[in-house]
C-alpha cells in the first residue's frame, strides 16, 4: 500500500529488543506500514535483523534513516528525515549532502521519501541529537509547514511529539495549510481515545513507544485510527 494512503503505522526501534510473538502481533494488526527507525543506537546489525523479522509478513516496510551506515536493500521506503526545526545544518542538510557525494550515483529517488521534521518535545532523544531547544509556538508551526509544502515541495510533514502526547490545536493549524504535504503526527499515543483524536486531524499517527509499555493498547490504537474518517 503506498505511504500516501496510510492511515495508521507503527514506528519500531531497532535499538530496542522485541520477540517474534510481538513482531507478528504488530505485523498481522492491520496497520499500514512499519517504520523502522531511531534517533540513536540503531547500527547496520539491528536493522538487518527487524528487516528480516518483518519481511516474513506482507505489512509494507519503511527504514526511517538516522545513519547512512544502516541503510541496506530491502525495504519498500527509505524515509529520510530533515530536522526543519533545527539550528545544526547537518540535520537539515549535512548529513544528506555527505550520503549524496558518497552514494548519490547508485540511489534509487524512487525509494526514497522526505520527511520535514517540525520537533515539538525538548525531553525526547531526536531533541537532544539535533540541538533543538525550542519549543516551536503555535505560528512557528505553521510557518514550517508552509516550507515544506511550499518552498521545499516535501511529500510530509512530520510534528514529533515523541514521548508527550501533542496539542491537537497546533496539529490542526498545521493541517489546514497543508494540501499536498501529508500530516504525519508521532508522538505519546497511550489510548484509543488520543489515538482517534488525532486521527481526526492528521494524515498518518504514528504510535511508537506504548507497542513496547503495553502492545494491547497499542494493538487497538489500529482500530482507533481506521474508524475515524480521513481529515479533509
Ligand atoms: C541500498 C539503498 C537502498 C541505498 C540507499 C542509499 C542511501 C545511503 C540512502 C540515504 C540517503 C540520504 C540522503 C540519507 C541521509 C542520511 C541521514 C543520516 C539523515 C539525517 C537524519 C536525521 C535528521 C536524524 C536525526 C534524528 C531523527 C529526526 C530521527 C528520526 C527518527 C525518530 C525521531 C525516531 C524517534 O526516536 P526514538 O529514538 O524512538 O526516541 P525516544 O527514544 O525518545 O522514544
Ligand atoms: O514513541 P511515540 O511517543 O509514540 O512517538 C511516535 C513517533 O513519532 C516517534 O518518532
Ligand atoms: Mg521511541
Amino acid at each position: 500500500m503506498d505511504y500516501k494512503t496510510w492511515r495508521h503505522a507503527f514506528k519500531i526501534d531497532p535499538a530496542k529488543n522485541i520477540s517474534d510473538k510481538q513482531v507478528e502481533a504488530i505485523a498481522e494488526s492491520g496497520t499500514d506500514g512499519v517504520i523502522i527507525g531511531g534517533s540513536d543506537g540503531v547500527t547496520l546489525e539491528n536493522v538487518l535483523d527487524l528487516l528480516a523479522r518483518f519481511r516474513r509478513f506482507s505489512v509494507p516496510l519503511a527504514l526511517e534513516v538516522s545513519t547512512v551506515e544502516s541503510v541496506t536493500p530491502g525495504f519498500d521506503y527509505y524515509f529520510i528525515p530533515t530536522v526543519l526545526n533545527t539550528t545544526d545544518s547537518k540535520w537539515l542538510n549535512g548529513l544528506h549532502h555527505e550520503a549524496l557525494r558518497e552514494y548519490g550515483h547508485m540511489m534509487n529517488f524512487d525509494e526514497l521519501v522526505t520527511e520535514g521534521y517540525c520537533i515539538l518535545n525538548l525531553d525526547c532523544t531526536a531533541a537532544k541529537v539535533t540541538g533543538v531547544d525550542r519549543v516551536p509556538d503555535e505560528e512557528d508551526v505553521q510557518a514550517y509547514a508552509r516550507m515544506a509544502e511550499h518552498l521545499f515541495t516535501l511529500p510530509i510533514f512530520y510534528l514529533e511529539y515523541s514521548g508527550q502526547y501533542g496539542d491537537p490545536q497546533i496539529v490542526r493549524s498545521a493541517k489546514e495549510l497543508l494540501t499536498n504535504t501529508r500530516l504525519f503526527y508521532g508522538g505519546g499515543i497511550r489510548s484509543t481515545e488520543q489515538a482517534k483524536e488525532m486521527a481526526a486531524i492528521a494524515d498518518t499517527v504514528v504510535v511508537g513507544n506504548v507497542v513496547y509499555d503495553d502492545l494491547q493498547v497499542a494493538l487497538k490504537t489500529v482500530d482507533a485510527v481506521k474508524s475515524v474518517p480521513l481529515p479533509m
